[in-house]
């Protein structure tokens, strides 16, 4: 089934209720309580220059309709999978990709580590909601522009990274991309801690934030290539109303820069 056919209009409205990044800096809140599906948006927070959270971003039912094409793509053509690193170690995460299929440390249209499919076609409903993504993080115009050299956002890979409630990712950049467009990433599902730092190195300091279900996250321009990673996942945090019986389901929306 193609990913096309599962989405409704609603997900190519650009969104009304999501708040432009008028605000200043504010401290970022620290609860761990339940997250629900449908929060509010509280607003962006600027997390460092560039990269901006907002909580509650994703309706309820957006992120059922984000699951249900997360799981007809991990149905195929490639399934989800652990990527193995070079090294022999295996990620905890499971992940499957649109568009591009990333493996280490390169992207591919197929996946050469897996099953050799060529992978599902970056659909345009997916590069609406990156574009709307970005102007509710960073505003219509301004850094919106700036980050993305002039041009209209126009992500052509996902990477949709499935965590168990025992899933971690380390600290990494995002740097196989040739582009210095910004990273768009959605969470659904169970909450988690997100640990952004900085450019150089890939220890402190940092900001941990507690991503919840529905919140985006956008890092560009001065932040687009900061470490981030996951150290941990708190498990049964989801709202079932989502769609998810467990687990945390995150999608970064990228350019790869990469022709054809
Ligand atoms: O799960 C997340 O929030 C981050 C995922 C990530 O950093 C990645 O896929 O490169
Ligand atoms: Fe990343």
């Amino acid at each position: 089934m193609s990913g096309e056919a599962l989405f409704p209009e609603s997900l190519l409205r650009r969104s009304g209720g999501s708040a432009e990044a008028s605000g200043g800096e504010r401290a970022e809140a620290s609860g761990t309580g339940k997250a629900t599906g449908d929060r509010a948006s509280d607003g962006p927070v600027v997390i460092a220059p560039g990269a901006v959270h907002l909580p509650g971003w994703l309706s309820a039912g957006r992120q059922r309709e984000l699951v249900a094409a997360c799981r007809a793509w991990a149905r195929g053509p490639v399934p989800l999978r652990h990527t193995v690193l070079p090294g022999g170690g295996v990620m905890s995460v499971s992940t499957v990709c649109v568009g591009w299929h990333w493996l280490p440390y390169r992207y591919s249209r197929t996946a050469d580590d897996v099953n050799g499919a060529r992978v599902a076609a970056f659909p345009g409903w997916l590069v609406e909601l990156g574009r709307t993504a970005l102007e509710a993080a960073y505003g219509p115009g301004g850094q919106l522009h700036e980050y993305t050299g002039g041009r209209e956002y126009t992500p052509d890979t996902a990477l949709i990274n499935f965590y168990d409630g025992a899933a971690r990712m380390g600290m990494h950049q995002d740097k196989e991309e040739r582009s210095g467009a910004p990273v768009v990433s959605l969470s659904i599902g169970d909450s988690c801690v997100f640990r952004f730092g900085g450019t150089r190195t890939r220890g402190r300091p940092y900001t941990d934030v507690e991503l919840a279900s529905g919140d985006l996250f956008v890092f560009g321009g001065p932040s687009r290539f900061a470490y981030h990673g996951v150290p941990k996942v708190y498990p049964g945090t989801a709202d079932p109303a989502v769609g998810m019986s467990g687990g945390r389901l995150n999608i970064t929306l990228r350019e790869t820069g990469l022709p054809g």
